[in-house]
């Protein structure tokens, strides 16, 4: 039996796809004996449908798509939240497979997307959507299940990764490095939800989802990207003997669960501080297991589509064999969310300050007035005539004392920054 597939989207990974395609097919059929066919493509471009052969199955209408008769197996690779979300429930609705690499769906349509597969006894798999190339979500749904997951922690968007890792070893401004990785196709098509933090968000609500057994969304991740960060951070960061990285974590606690995305000082000796360039990790530990790690290319067309047809092949197996107990939803518990003020760790924080007697000693009562105990203090050189950078490293302290004491200080007349970096510290 064949398999048949429709395409949406031919940008980086579906062109990607149909590359892996071109170039493995007769091994798909001889190595699983899964025979797959291209019945329909989609996009906006019809001349890469065209230069892989595709004219004649070619449309710019999802539609046509998702309600063929002919498509067993709809492969989503759009993006967004609008043309994709539709094209992916009425695929479902139509009895169809999806196959999709799109994290900002799953991550804030992730429960409609599996009451309509449940509904419609289909299967759903999106591996692509975190870590790329990197197989997490499988291991998580699969080989890690006899495990109560603790924590999941990753340096999960490959662009920011980029960027940090060039501003840190060549110096390179954030300029530089957004406009390199952008070039490269790491980025997304509106880099903001690279450097906010968005993307990286997107990819821990998915991840907690299926570790905790617990709908995580995106909107009850808190995220902060790498706008405020500076080569001075990363090179502050380094004297102390640590990295700085964009990370996810989510941490199961006795009151729920914790998950956020921020700049994060790690230290040198740790095995996350080794993933630099657009490569991504994720660390997870569970109680039988213990830490594991998974490394690999989080973005790129090869990586994402070879998670992509990774999954495809599985399904395609699935429904090639008349398998229909396949792993569907898996958040069968409602964790509460522990709110970010909450959190307790040590804070590293800069400000750009005048450099005039009296400056340190008014921020330092501040941050004993909220009883936040620092643990060091550094003062850097001018920066411009007249002024200096300050940075603390703090105690543990309370999310919400840190704050409170970023405001008042932010508002000392001379403090020149009303958005300070702040950089959590991981031990
Ligand atoms: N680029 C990566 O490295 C990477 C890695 C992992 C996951 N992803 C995810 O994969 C998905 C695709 O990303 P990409 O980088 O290939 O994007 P892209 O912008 O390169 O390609 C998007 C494709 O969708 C088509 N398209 C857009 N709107 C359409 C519409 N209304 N109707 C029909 N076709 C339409 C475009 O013509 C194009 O072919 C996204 O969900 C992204 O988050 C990307
Ligand atoms: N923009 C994303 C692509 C992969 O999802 C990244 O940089 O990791
Ligand atoms: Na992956």
């Amino acid at each position: 039996m064949t398999v048949r597939l429709g395409l949406i989207g031919t940008g980086t990974v579906g062109g990607g796809c149909l590359d892996i395609l071109r170039n493995h097919k007769d091994e798909f059929r001889r190595h699983y004996g899964v025979d797959l066919e291209v019945v329909r493509v989609c996009s906006r471009e019809p001349e890469v449908a065209r230069s892989f052969g595709f004219a004649d199955v070619f449309t710019s209408d999802y539609r046509e798509v998702v309600t063929d008769p002919n498509v067993d197996l709809v492969i989503e690779l759009i993006g967004g939240t609008t043309v994709a979300h539709d094209a992916v429930c009425e695929a479902l609705r139509n009895g169809k497979a999806v196959v999709t690499a799109n994290k900002a769906l799953m991550a804030t349509a992730g429960e409609e997307v599996f009451s309509l597969a449940e509904e419609h006894g289909v299967e759903v798999a999106f591996e692509a959507s975190v870590g790329g190339g990197i197989p997490i979500i499988d291991p998580l749904k699969h080989s890690l299940i006899a495990n109560r997951i603790s924590k999941v922690m990753g340096i999960v968007n490959g662009t920011t990764n980029y960027m940090l890792t060039r501003m840190d070893e060549e110096g390179a401004s954030y300029e530089e490095a957004l406009a390199d990785a952008q070039a490269r196709g790491f980025a997304e098509a509106d880099p903001s939800a690279d450097v906010d933090g968005l993307d990286a968000a997107a990819k821990i609500a998915i991840l907690s989802s299926i570790a905790f057994n617990s709908r995580v969304n995106l909107s009850d991740v808190h995220a902060e990207g790498i706008r405020n960060i500076t080569t001075t951070d990363l090179q502050t960061a380094r004297d102390m003997g640590y990295c700085v990285k964009l990370m996810a974590i989510g941490h199961r606690t006795d009151d729920g669960v914790d998950v956020r995305v921020h700049p994060t000082m790690i230290p040198l000796s740790h095995q996350m501080a080794k993933v630099n360039g657009v490569y991504n990790a994720i660390y997870v530990v569970g109680d039988a297991v213990g830490e594991t790690m998974f490394f690999g290319e989080g973005a790129g067309a090869g990586p994402a589509a070879s998670a992509v047809m990774g999954d495809v092949l599985e399904v395609a197996r699935h429904i090639e064999t008349g398998v229909t107990s396949f792993v569907g939803c898996t958040c069968t518990d409602s964790l509460p969310i522990v709110p970010m003020d909450d959190l307790e760790t040590k804070y590293y924080i800069r400000f750009p300050v005048a450099d005039r007697p009296g400056v340190l000693a008014s921020m330092a009562g501040i941050f004993a007035d909220f009883g936040v105990s620092i643990y060091s203090v550094v003062q850097r050189g001018q920066k411009e005539a007249g002024t200096v950078e300050v940075v603390y490293v703090t105690h543990v302290a309370r999310e919400r004392d840190i704050r409170a004491v970023v405001a008042k200080i932010a508002s000392l007349d001379d403090v020149l920054h009303s958005e300070p970096s702040i950089i959590r510290v991981e031990d």
